[in-house]
């Protein structure tokens, strides 16, 4: 009787489901991205107890362990990286790192590359993605809000102190907020203001575009190739707080122009960069 039920419900219910995501790209998007939350989710609640086993609590340590779990990720989303320039993470002590944001898949390719020592900067509000934010809490990812500038440089020069203090590198989006049009935005002073207050070097890190493969707006989602590459430290030591501007678009100029080679798109508006027209 009960598998009598099984095989009248399920079966229609889960043929009925395989037919309305074969019709709806739309449906099909949602459901692969949802898979991708569910996964995140899912090894996040794992990987906790095994990080408090292990180092005990909140630590960088425990980056080590979520790493290795998220890099097994992209398999099942047939994602390639191609990295180049890695020798350049191999500085002596603490950096900042600055790279571009585009989806939250960058988690892999965050993951594919991080240092050993390093941390992520972070909104406030992922502390609450249930498992995930425990995740995150216990690696020592550091959380600011964003809607208060104030709060956020406080928080930030902290990190300046840890930073020297504890051997760890700091990985921050300058951008400050997810962008998959197929450019940078602008990008905001605080990782810079941080790089020359410590006087470390900062180093840019550059995914191509995902558009080919990944476009919300198209309801795409398939696998695909993902050139990375990382760029030539760029030092600090000596410049003081009127360089920070300069050194800020230093990096945007020549990582939007890394970005335009390795995803093979020309560059847009005649090739000005609106951040410095502004
Ligand atoms: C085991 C399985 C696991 C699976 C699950 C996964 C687990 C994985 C675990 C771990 C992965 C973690 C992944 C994390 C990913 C997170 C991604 C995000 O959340 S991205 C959003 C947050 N990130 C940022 O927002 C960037 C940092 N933001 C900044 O640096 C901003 O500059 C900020 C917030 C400090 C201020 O932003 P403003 O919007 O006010 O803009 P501004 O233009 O930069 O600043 C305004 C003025 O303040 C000055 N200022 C900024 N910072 C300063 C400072 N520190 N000192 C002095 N002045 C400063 C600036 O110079 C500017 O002034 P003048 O225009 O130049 O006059
Ligand atoms: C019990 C609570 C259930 C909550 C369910 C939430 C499910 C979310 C689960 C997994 C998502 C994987 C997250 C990986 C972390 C990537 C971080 C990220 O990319 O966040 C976006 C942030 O950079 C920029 O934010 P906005 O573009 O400004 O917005």
């Amino acid at each position: 009787m009960e598998s009598g039920g099984l095989l009248l419900w399920a079966l229609p219910s889960a043929l009925l489901l395989a037919l309305l995501l074969q019709l709806s790209p739309r449906l099909r998007f949602r459901a692969k991205v949802l898979s991708y939350c569910a996964l995140c989710l899912m090894a996040s609640a794992l990987t906790a107890p095994a990080c408090l086993l292990w180092n005990g609590g909140r630590t960088v340590e425990n980056m080590r362990i979520i790493k290795n779990v998220v890099r097994s990720f992209k398999y099942l989303y047939g994602l390639r990286f191609d990295v180049k320039g890695l020798e350049h993470f191999q500085v002596e002590g603490p950096c900042v790192i600055v790279s571009n944001h585009q989806s939250v898949l960058d988690m892999m390719g965050l993951m594919e590359i991080l240092p050993d020592r390093c941390v992520q900067i972070g909104k406030r509000e992922l502390l609450y993605f249930g498992s995930v934010g425990l995740i995150m809490y216990l690696g020592g990812v550091i959380f600011i809000n964003r809607k208060s500038t104030s709060n956020a440089k406080s928080v930030m020069s902290g990190v300046g102190q840890a930073m020297t203090t504890d051997n760890v590198k700091v990985w921050i989006y300058p951008e400050g907020t997810r962008n998959g049009n197929g450019d940078l935005l602008p990008f905001k002073k605080g990782a810079f203001h941080l790089a020359i207050q410590t006087q470390v070097p900062v180093i840019p890190v550059v995914y191509s575009s995902f558009t080919t493969f990944y476009n919300p707006e198209k309801n795409l989602f398939t696998s695909g190739r993902i050139r990375v590459e990382v760029l030539p430290p760029i030092h600090t030591s000596g410049m003081t707080a009127t360089d920070v501007t300069e050194l800020c678009d230093t990096c945007y100029t020549t990582m939007r122009e890394t970005f335009f080679r390795l995803s093979g798109t020309a560059r847009r508006v005649n090739g000005s960069t609106p951040h410095l027209a502004q």
